[in-house]
């Protein structure tokens, strides 16, 4: 049988996406809260949301289903049990457990499906509950600059980090910070509850286990290789878990994983702000990862009995040549390696771009040093608006999880 996940390149004709529409949540930051949300700025939610239904539409007229994740969430905890299930779960990661837990399903269990998924995305304020025997944690909430009880979840329209399609299957991730740790559990329910996934996909790692991953890290370079960043988010444990289940779970047709370590720090944190597979043999980077050929790049094959055979290497472009075959690539530099438009357009995510077919991408219309870059070198650019979206820091491929994408000829 099929899997309800195909997803076997960067780059293949893509099919079916999973999206996040911005809700309140990203107006539910303050200065205060906002490092803590991963966020260099507050939002405009009402032209968020017009950007963000542009780039939607563009991807139908591309003939992209497009799947919201929080439709899917809402169909999901219709069913009591697992609506039960669900909110313990989602409020013992708060650290509300018995009574206070109980309180705050009382309250839960007086909206609609609809609103209890849209307060999930947009935070619940602490004036929503009445704590019969309050506990010092229950009055304190997350922290003391927050009205809420409940963090909202601002980077939820990033879609691409909770999990990741892979081949048949996905990891389902344990996010780096609090602030994303909600994201994948909802992730999970989806996938186990819900009657277009349960059953019919593989999960190669899940949330419960000390290993640190996120998707923005995680690329599908071809069938057979995974490049994956080691980054702020991404640990090598968790990578190492990874090669073991994609190379000895007969559902998996992975024999190489690509660790490439990029710097850690917040206007980099995933392989995709700063490296993305756009065709074939074309590529975008930013060019301060390369470190002049100096990098840390290690390559992992099945060994012997369950091991792991791993080989050094310091140059991306040559570590793509070996192991996608190619005898030559064409890198393209974000910005066109300008010392000013580089950075600019890095920040800005002109390195992050959404393949939607081998040789045609769609990319923020800010970065339009890196669009020309793309242009000149044959590549099909949509663009679409980003002044809003761009605040949280991520671009056209953190907007989107791909679930099925067409295979590709070779
Ligand atoms: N795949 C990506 N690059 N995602 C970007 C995520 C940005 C988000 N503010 C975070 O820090 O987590």
């Amino acid at each position: 049988m099929k899997s309800a996940i195909e997803v076997n390149s960067e780059i293949g004709r893509l099919k079916s996406v999973l999206l996040h529409r911005p809700g309140k949540e990203i107006e539910n930051i303050t200065p205060a809260t906002m490092k803590r949300m991963l966020f260099d700025d507050v939002p405009f939610q009402k032209i968020a949301d017009e950007e963000h239904d542009y780039f939607a539409h563009l991807l139908r007229d591309q003939g992209v289903e497009t799947v919201y994740i929080e439709d899917l969430l809402e169909d999901v905890l219709q069913d009591d049990e697992v609506r039960d299930d669900f909110l313990t779960t989602y409020l013992a990661e708060h650290y509300y457990t018995g009574n206070s837990a109980e309180d705050i399903k009382k309250y839960f269990e007086t909206l609609s499906i609809h609103e209890l998924v849209s307060t999930i995305y947009a935070g619940l304020r602490r004036d929503k509950i009445h704590f019969e025997h309050p506990s010092l944690h229950e009055v304190s909430g997350p922290d003391a600059e927050t009205p809420f009880l409940l963090d909202p979840l601002p980077n939820a329209y990033f879609t691409r980090d909770p999990q990741a399609s892979m081949g048949s299957g996905l990891t389902i991730n344990r996010m780096t910070f609090e602030a994303r740790r909600p994201e994948s559990l909802i992730t999970e329910y989806v996938m186990k509850y819900h009657p277009r996934f349960a059953g019919k996909i593989d999960v190669w790692l899940d949330r419960y286990n000390d290993a640190r991953i996120e998707g923005g890290d995680e690329l599908v370079l071809n069938d057979h290789v995974v490049a994956i960043g080691c980054s702020q988010r991404t640990s090598t444990r968790s990578i190492e878990k990874l090669a073991h289940k994609l190379f000895d779970d007969p559902d998996s047709h992975f024999d190489t994983i690509v660790a490439v370590e990029i710097p850690h720090n917040h206007a980099m944190m995933h392989l995709d702000t700063v490296f993305t597979m756009v065709n074939y043999d074309q590529f975008t980077v930013f060019p301060g990862i390369m470190h002049g050929g100096k990098m840390n790049i290690n390559i992992l094959h099945p060994g012997n009995d369950h091991t792991i055979k791993m080989e050094h290497r310091t140059s991306l472009p040559a570590t793509l040549k070996e192991v996608l075959g190619l005898s030559e690539i064409d890198l393209m530099e974000t910005g066109n390696g300008d010392p000013v438009a580089a950075p600019r357009e890095q920040w800005n995510d002109g390195s992050n771009n959404l393949a939607i077919a081998p040789g045609e991408v769609v990319t923020y219309d800010r970065n339009y040093v890196s669009i020309k870059v793309m242009r000149e070198h044959g590549i099909k650019v949509h663009e679409i608006f980003s002044s809003e979206l761009s605040r949280g820091r991520g671009g056209a491929r953190c907007m989107s999880q791909p679930i099925v994408r067409e295979p590709l000829d070779n």
